[in-house]
Parts: C-alpha cells; structure tokens; sequence
C-alpha cells in the first residue's frame, strides 16, 4: 500500500503538486490521468524517490520513505524515451540490473567471470532469468539485437523487461506508449494488463491519454493544475463525475453543460422538463454526454443541423435547438443520415442526466425525471 498525505511539490513559489492525497493498494494498477502540465511527472518522480516533497508524508506499508534512496525504495520506473544501453544486445540490457545487484565489479568482469566458478555460476543463473523474462515477454527471438535494430515496441518490451528482472515492489510507467503509433499502443496496453495480471505488482501508470487510463486501470486519479479532482474505478469516473471538470475531461466527446434555474423540484430546461428528487435552491449545471443523446423519428426536442463530422463508427453533430442552445450529439450509425440544415428530433434519457451545483461544480448528489414536454 503507497499513501500520499498532504504532499506538495513547489517549484520557483508556485504549488505544481497540491496537498495530494491518494492511496494506491497493493498489486492495484492505478493510473495518474490529466492534461501536460497537471503535475503527473513530477508525482511519479517523488514515489520514485528522484524528486523529494517539499512538504507532506509518503507512505509505503505505514513506513515514511521521504529519505529513502530511490534504489531502497525498489520500485522500477519505465519511461516513454526507453533509456536503453544503445551498445549493448537485448540480453545485456535486461540481464544488466541482475549483474549489478547479484555480482560485484570484478565478477562481472568477463575474463573473472569466466574463470572465478561463484561468478560462473551467477552469470548463469541470471542468464535463466533473463531467458525467462524474455519468453514472457515475446523477446526470445531478438535477445541478440541491439537496440537500433528494434521497433518502438520492442524497445518499449525491453525496457519492462530491464524493470520486471529486479522484482520490484512497484513498476512505475512515465506515458509509455506515447512514442508509439495507434494499432502498436493498442497492442502494448494489451501486454501491459496482461503483464500486471502475471506479476500481480503495483502498477502505476501516468498518461494524459484517457483510453490507456480507462482501459488499463482498477482505479484512475484525474488531476489538474496541481490537484487530485476524483480518484475512481473508470466506470464511476464516467458514470458519476464527481465535478464538472472531470465530467468534462472524461468522455471521448466533450459533454453538454447547460445552467439553469430550479424552482422547487421543477426544472426547466432546453433539454426538456424535469422533476428533482429533492428540491435545491441554487444554479444547477445539467450535463449530457453526446452519446446519450439519440436521433429519433419522433422525438421531444426538435433542432437543426450546424455541423456533421462523420468519424466511423459514428457522427457527431452540432444540433441548434434554438437561438444560443446548440448540443453535441454522436449519433450511432443507423437509417437517418443528417446533413448541415436538416431539423432533427432527438431524445434524451433523464437518468442519463448529470447535476452539478453552478456556483462550485461539484456533483449533486439528485436524481431527475422527466416531466412532461420539452420547454
Ligand atoms: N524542475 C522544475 N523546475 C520548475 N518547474 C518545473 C520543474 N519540473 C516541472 N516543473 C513544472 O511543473 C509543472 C508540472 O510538470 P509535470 O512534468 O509534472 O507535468 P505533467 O503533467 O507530467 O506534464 P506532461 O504530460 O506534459 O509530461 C509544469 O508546469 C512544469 O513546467
């Protein structure tokens, strides 16, 4: 178990890491999700002891770390630049934080190697390890190459390969995909879970990429601008957006947010009239992902086309419903093929509906139904 309390990172007077608080379980895989410059980095290079806090506690199993070297702290990082030995083979890159750890500088030595029979019989059980390393991780085959003869993904293998032989206690993952091209970073978030699966570590994982923290993670923490806003399962992220931000962040199409005034329980909006399960004084932000939003042959909000962006397997389209109230739909591919100035009718479904409070963007923790006709 890690446990972040309170801790904060200032650079030149400014808190690029604010009083984070967050707690990442044994062998979870938890994902640092948020846009270039949140502060990611700089969290994973204190876990990594390469960066220190400038205040707060770091906990590993309930033992403060904050002075421990990174090389005590055993936790195994691996970067997006891959940072492999481009002179040695495959083999000696993977076997390299075997040797260093299990022989000394004169064992490693090849001529002591090869006649000092305690080196002989290290050199031999770390070359087993590595073959073993490289059988789990495809790598059997290029053991012998170097690094310039390796694809981004091969590379990228090796590198987790380098960190899986010292049996970390955590691997640590700076966006490592991100040099990769689309079907290739498919293919590696694929062996990544599998390789969490297998060793069973702590895995965490910093990208701004939301598929990779989406699809990879037990648990996401989305930050910005230096704090953490929610740290849940992906689909509670999704499903129940703990503020306007993340409900904004999360989402392959940005979210619809409208403000609008309740009176009571009654509330009127473009979108149509509803019922709150309790009554709220106050602004509310209603939003309403794309997606949620259907084209229907008879529907109760009628608006007309402004934009089409056909991507595949859907369509988004901007739809005004009138002077000012444009949503965002993306429109699954069926019979109706709408084109800029067609009037539609959508539907919506009420329980698909988010509220947040205006004045903070915090959710609301109310439930809507739908009341009558659309305004
Ligand atoms: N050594 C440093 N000195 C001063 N400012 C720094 C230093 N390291 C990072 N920062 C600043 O801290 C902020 C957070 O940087 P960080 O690298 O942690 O962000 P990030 O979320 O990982 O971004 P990216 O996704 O672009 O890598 C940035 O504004 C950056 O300029």
């Amino acid at each position: 178990m890690i446990q972040l309390k309170s801790l904060t990172r200032i650079f030149d007077d400014k808190p690029v890491l604010d009083a984070i608080n967050l707690e990442i379980p044994e062998g979870s895989f938890t994902s640092l999700l948020g846009p270039s410059g949140c502060g990611k980095s700089t969290l994973l290079r204190i876990l990594a002891g390469l960066d220190q806090p400038s205040a707060g506690t770091l906990l590993f199993d309930g033992e403060d770390v904050r002075e421990k070297s990174a090389t005590l702290r055993n936790i195994a990082m691996v970067f997006q630049s891959y940072a492999l030995y481009p002179h040695m083979t495959v083999r000696a890159n993977i076997g390299l934080p075997l040797a260093m750890r299990s022989m000394s500088r004169l064992e490693r030595l090849p001529l002591v190697t090869a006649l000092l029979p305690s080196a002989r019989r290290k050199r031999a059980a770390n070359g087993r390890e590595v073959e073993r390393i490289a059988a789990m991780l495809g790598l059997t085959e290029l053991l012998e190459r170097k690094p310039s003869e390796l694809s981004g993904g091969q590379k990228q293998r090796v590198a987790v390969g380098r960190a899986l032989v010292r049996d970390p206690k955590a691997f640590l993952f700076d966006e490592p995909l991100s040099n990769l091209d689309t079907k290739l970073r498919g293919q590696m978030r694929e062996e990544i879970s599998l390789l969490h699966k297998q060793t069973g570590k702590t895995f965490i994982y910093v990208t701004h990429d939301q598929t990779e923290a989406m699809s990879l993670s037990d648990q996401v923490a989305v930050m910005m601008e230096g704090h953490i806003l929610q740290v849940a399962p992906p689909r509670i992220l999704y499903s129940r957006p703990a503020n306007t931000k993340v409900a904004a962040f999360v989402g392959e199409h940005p979210i619809n947010l409208l403000t609008v005034k309740p009176v009571g329980t009654a509330l009127q909006s473009p979108f149509g009239a509803f019922v709150l399960s309790e009554a709220w004084d106050g602004d509310i932000i209603l939003g309403l992902r794309p997606e949620n939003i259907a084209l229907v042959e008879n529907g109760p909000l009628q608006g007309r086309v402004t934009r089409v962006d056909y991507l595949g397997g859907h369509t988004l389209l901007d739809v005004e419903l009138s002077e000012g109230i444009c949503l965002r739909v993306a429109d699954e591919e069926g019979p109706l093929v709408p084109a800029v100035g067609n009037v539609v009718q959508l539907s919506i479904a009420p329980q698909k509906i988010h509220l947040f409070k205006a004045e903070s963007g915090e959710r609301l923790p109310l439930e809507v139904r739908q009341r009558g006709e659309a305004v």
